[in-house]
C-alpha cells in the first residue's frame, strides 16, 4: 500500500486585524520559505500574506487550503518578522495589523515592469557594414542599452540595431524601468572635525565596527555638529556593507537634511514618508528589499521597511513627541527603533540637544552610552536667553509683542539680520466670543473651540478638521457684529508684525500655508538666501534648521505648553523652547532669545535663562521617581468611546468592575477625557499605573480578555501614552 504523505503546511500571517497566522498547504512545485510573500484564499477572497513559519498543525490536514502563488520578491527578513511579533505583543495590537505597516507599498509586490536592453555577444553577422561596426564598437563595453540608446550613441538608425539583434550579435536583457539608487560616496572627505567632534565620531565608528547592539545618546548643544558627527558613523556602516536608516520626526526637516546628506555623500538618500507618490513608495520599498537603497531617510513608518542588511539606525531629535504614532497601531518609533537595533544586533544613535527624560535616565543608569558635545561649532556661541515678564512689561492694548522684543527686532533688522517669532498655535485666534451674550463658538462634534483662520476666512476645529465660514451674527443671541477674536495665533502675530514693520519682508510658516516638502524647501531656501527679514512660525520652524543670519528669536507665549498639565508638560516646554532658542546665532553673529512669560519664576523659565538643563532634568526625574511616573513606572491609557454617550458610560463602568486586582497596579477612572467629545464620539479615559516590574501587557490581556466589547463601542489601548487628551 502506498504511503500517503501529509501535505507540507506553513503558517501565513495576513495584514488584517488577526492575532495569529493561519495554516496553509504548500502545493507540490511551490517553494514557500519563511518570509515569502504569498497569495492565499481567505473565504471567497484571495489575499496577500507572509509565510510566518511552520504550520501549527492545528488544522485538519485534509481541510487545509493551498497557497495559490508565491510572489517574486525577496522574502521578508526574519528580523523584521520578529520585530512585527515583538511590537504587536508590546503594544497589544493584532500581529496582522502590525504586518500591514510593513507592506504599505501596494505596487511593490506586483511584477516589476521591465524594459528590454541589449548586450553584445561574440557572434557577428555575416555581413558587416560600417554602421553595424559602429554599433558593435559602442556596445563593446558590455553595458546593456536600449535600441534607442544604442542607435543614438552610435549615430545610426534604429533599423541598424535591429538588424544586429536579428543576426544574434545583440541579445536582449531585461532591465527595471525604475530609476536606480545612487550609491553614497563614502570616500568623499568630510568637513574637518573639531577635536571634540573627532573624538565623538571615532567612538561612533568603533561602535559600528563592533557589530553588536549598543544604544548611544549623542547629546550635543544646538549647532554643535551632531549631524556631521553621526555622518561618520553612517559612512562606517556603509563601508561595512550595511544599510542605514535615519529617522526624522517631521517631513518639514527632510529637505534641508537631504541637501546636507548630499553635501557629505554626493548623492541623495532614499526618502520614506507619507507624502511620497505610490510609485515612489514602490520604488523605495523594492530598493530597500533588494538592498539597492543603502540609506533611507524617513518618518517613523520607515522602521517597517524590509532591510536585509540594516546595520545602523540614527534617530535625530530623539526627544520629539512626533515619533509617537497616535492612531491605529500606536507605538513610539524611537523606542521601537531601539528594539529593532537590539533584534538586529547593531548600534543605534539617538541624537538631541534636549534629550528626552527617558533617554537621559537610560544614559544615567548606564543602559545607554552618552557622548557629549558641549559647544557650538566654530566661533558660534550659544545664544543669551532673557525672560520678559509680561506682567511688568505688557504690550499695548490689542497687541501681543512686548516693547523690549519689538525693540530687539528693530535692532536686528537695522543690522541686516533676521528675526523669528515663534508661537505654537495655528490660525488667527484660538477663540471667538460674543461680546453681547458671552457665547463661545465650539465645534459641533468635539468639545473644543473653533479656531479662526483669517486667511481662509473660516472657523476650524483643530481636532477633527470641521470648518465653517465665520458667521456675521452670534449663533446664540443673534447679535450682529458682536463676535470678537480672543488671543493670538501665528496669523495674528504676522498681522502685528506687518503693521509694525511695514518695510520688512515677512514669511509665515505653519502647516496651513505650507503643504508638502516642496513648499517647505522653497521657504527655507528663501530664508537662507536672506530674502526674508522676519519669520513668524509654529513648531515647524522650531527645530533642526540652520539659518545663519537669524539672531533674534522671540517666543510669543512661552507658557503655552505648561497649560495642559500632563506629566511631560514641563519637560516638553523646556525642550521646545530650548530648540527654538537654538535657532538663534548659529554662525558668526551672536543670538538673543526672548521668552514672553507670565511666570518668569517657573522652573522651566528659570532653567532656560540660567542654561541649567541638566539640573532641570535631574529635578524632573526626581519628581517623577517619587510618584512612580515614567520612566520609573509604567502607564497605559485606555479610551472608551462611542457615539452613544450612555452606552460609553455604561460600558466604562462595567470595565472598571472587571479590572483585575493586582499588586503594584492601580486603575484610575473612568473619567470623562479632557477631549470629552471627539468627532461626535463621547470619550472616557482610564489610566493604568504600575511599577516597572509589572508585566503590564499580561495584566491588560487578563482584563480585556474578560470583556466583550459591543460593536458600538471602541476601546483603544495606548501603552506608554504621550497624549492624555
Ligand atoms: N566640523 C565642522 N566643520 C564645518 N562646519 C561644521 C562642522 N561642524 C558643524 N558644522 C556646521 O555647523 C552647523 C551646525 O551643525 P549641525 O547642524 O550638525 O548641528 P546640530 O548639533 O545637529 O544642531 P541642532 O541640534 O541645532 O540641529 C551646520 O551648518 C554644520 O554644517
Ligand atoms: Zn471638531
Amino acid at each position: 500500500m502506498p504511503v500517503k504523505t501529509l501535505p507540507k503546511s506553513v503558517s501565513v500571517l495576513m495584514p488584517l486585524a488577526l492575532p495569529a497566522p493561519y495554516d496553509y498547504e504548500v502545493p507540490d512545485g511551490l517553494i514557500a520559505e519563511p518570509g515569502a510573500y504569498v497569495i492565499v484564499p481567505l473565504g471567497a477572497q484571495q489575499i496577500l500574506g507572509v509565510v510566518w513559519g511552520e504550520g501549527t498543525g492545528e488544522v485538519d490536514p485534509k481541510r487545509l487550503k493551498p497557497i495559490l502563488e508565491v510572489l517574486d520578491v525577496p522574502p521578508m527578513p526574519g528580523v523584521l518578522r520578529r520585530f512585527v511579533d515583538w511590537l504587536a505583543a508590546y503594544t497589544l495590537n493584532p500581529r496582522g495589523s502590525v504586518l500591514r505597516l510593513a507592506i504599505r507599498a501596494p505596487g511593490a509586490l506586483e511584477p516589476q515592469r521591465m524594459r528590454t536592453a541589449y548586450r553584445l555577444v561574440d557572434k557577428r553577422p555575416a555581413r558587416m557594414t560600417p554602421a553595424r561596426q559602429r554599433v558593435v564598437d559602442t556596445a563593446m563595453d558590455q553595458f546593456a542599452r536600449t535600441t534607442r540608446e544604442l542607435a543614438e550613441e552610435a549615430g545610426v538608425s534604429d533599423g541598424v540595431v535591429r538588424g544586429l539583434v536579428d543576426a544574434g550579435a545583440l541579445v536582449p536583457v531585461d532591465l527595471p524601468t525604475e530609476a536606480p539608487f545612487p550609491v553614497p560616496d563614502i570616500g568623499a572627505v568630510s568637513k574637518s572635525l573639531s577635536p571634540e567632534q573627532l573624538v565623538a565620531a571615532e567612538t561612533l565608528r568603533k561602535r559600528v565596527d563592533e557589530n553588536r547592539f549598543a544604544a548611544i545618546l549623542l547629546d550635543g548643544v544646538t549647532g554643535s555638529g551632531k549631524t556631521e558627527v553621526y555622518f561618520e558613523a553612517v559612512a562606517e556602516a556603509l563601508a561595512q556593507g550595511r544599510q542605514v536608516l535615519i529617522l526624522l520626526p517631521e517631513i518639514a526637516l527632510t529637505s534641508q537634511f537631504l541637501d546636507r546628506f548630499e553635501g557629505r555623500f554626493h548623492c541623495r538618500p532614499a526618502e520614506w514618508h507619507s507624502e511620497l507618490s505610490s510609485r515612489e513608495r514602490t520604488r523605495v520599498w523594492r530598493g530597500v528589499a533588494e538592498g539597492r537603497a543603502r540609506v533611507v531617510v524617513g518618518a517613523r513608518s520607515a522602521l517597517f521597511l524590509p532591510f536585509p542588511e540594516l546595520g545602523l539606525i540614527v534617530v535625530d531629535e530623539e526627544h520629539e513627541a512626533a515619533f509617537k504614532q497616535e492612531e491605529g497601531v500606536t507605538y513610539h518609533a524611537r523606542d521601537m527603533a531601539v528594539v529593532r537595533a537590539s533584534l538586529g544586533q547593531f548600534p543605534i544613535i539617538l541624537s538631541s540637544a534636549t534629550p528626552s527624560l527617558e533617554s537621559s535616565v537610560n544614559a544615567e543608569q548606564g543602559r545607554y552610552e552618552r557622548i557629549v558635545l558641549p559647544e557650538r561649532h566654530g566661533v558660534a556661541e550659544l545664544p543669551s536667553i532673557t525672560a520678559i515678564d509680561m506682567r511688568a512689561e505688557p504690550p499695548e492694548r490689542g497687541r501681543w509683542l512686548a516693547p523690549l522684543l519689538v525693540n530687539e527686532i528693530a535692532n536686528a533688522l537695522a543690522a541686516g539680520e533676521q528675526a523669528m517669532l515663534f508661537l505654537n498655535r495655528r490660525g488667527y485666534a484660538p477663540l471667538t466670543l460674543c461680546r453681547t451674550c458671552g457665547h463661545r463658538i465650539e465645534c459641533p462634534q468635539c468639545s473644543s473651540w473653533l479656531v479662526e483662520h483669517r486667511f481662509r476666512r473660516e472657523l476650524v476645529c483643530h481636532h477633527c478638521g470641521y470648518s465653517a465660514p465665520v458667521p456675521k451674527a452670534c449663533p446664540s443671541c443673534g447679535a450682529e457684529d458682536s463676535l470678537i477674536a480672543c488671543g493670538p495665533g501665528v496669523e495674528r502675530i504676522a498681522e502685528e508684525v506687518a503693521e509694525r514693520f511695514p518695510e520688512a519682508r515677512l514669511a509665515v510658516l505653519s502647516s496651513d500655508n505650507l503643504r508638502g516638502p516642496q513648499s517647505h524647501e522653497e521657504m527655507f531656501r528663501a530664508i537662507e538666501a536672506r530674502e526674508v527679514d522676519i519669520i513668524v512660525g509654529t513648531q515647524i520652524v522650531a527645530k533642526g534648521h540652520h539659518f545663519p543670519w537669524l539672531t533674534v528669536v522671540g517666543v510669543v507665549d512661552a507658557d503655552l505648553g505648561l497649560e495642559n498639565g500632563d506629566l511631560r508638560a514641563a519637560e516638553r516646554t523646556f525642550q521646545l523652547l530650548q530648540q527654538v532658542a537654538g535657532r538663534a546665532g548659529r554662525a558668526e553673529r551672536p543670538g538673543r532669545v526672548f521668552l514672553q512669560t507670565y511666570m518668569p519664576e517657573h522652573a522651566v523659565m528659570r532653567a532656560l535663562v540660567a542654561g541649567k538643563r541638566d539640573a532641570f532634568l535631574r529635578r524632573e526625574a526626581e519628581a517623577r521617581e517619587r510618584v512612580g511616573l515614567p520612566p520609573f513606572g509604567r502607564l497605559v491609557g485606555i479610551v472608551v468611546s462611542s457615539e452613544n454617550a450612555a452606552l460609553a458610560q455604561k460600558f466604562a463602568r462595567e470595565m472598571a468592575r472587571h479590572a483585575p486586582r493586582a499588586e503594584d497596579v492601580s486603575v484610575l477612572g473612568p473619567a470623562p477625557a479632557p477631549l470629552a467629545l471627539l468627532r461626535g464620539r463621547t470619550r472616557l479615559r482610564f489610566l493604568v499605573k504600575a511599577t516597572r516590574n509589572v508585566n503590564i501587557q499580561a495584566y491588560m490581556q487578563a482584563w480585556l480578555g474578560e470583556m466583550k466589547v459591543p460593536a458600538a463601542i471602541r476601546v483603544s489601548v495606548d501603552i506608554d501614552p504621550y497624549s492624555f487628551l
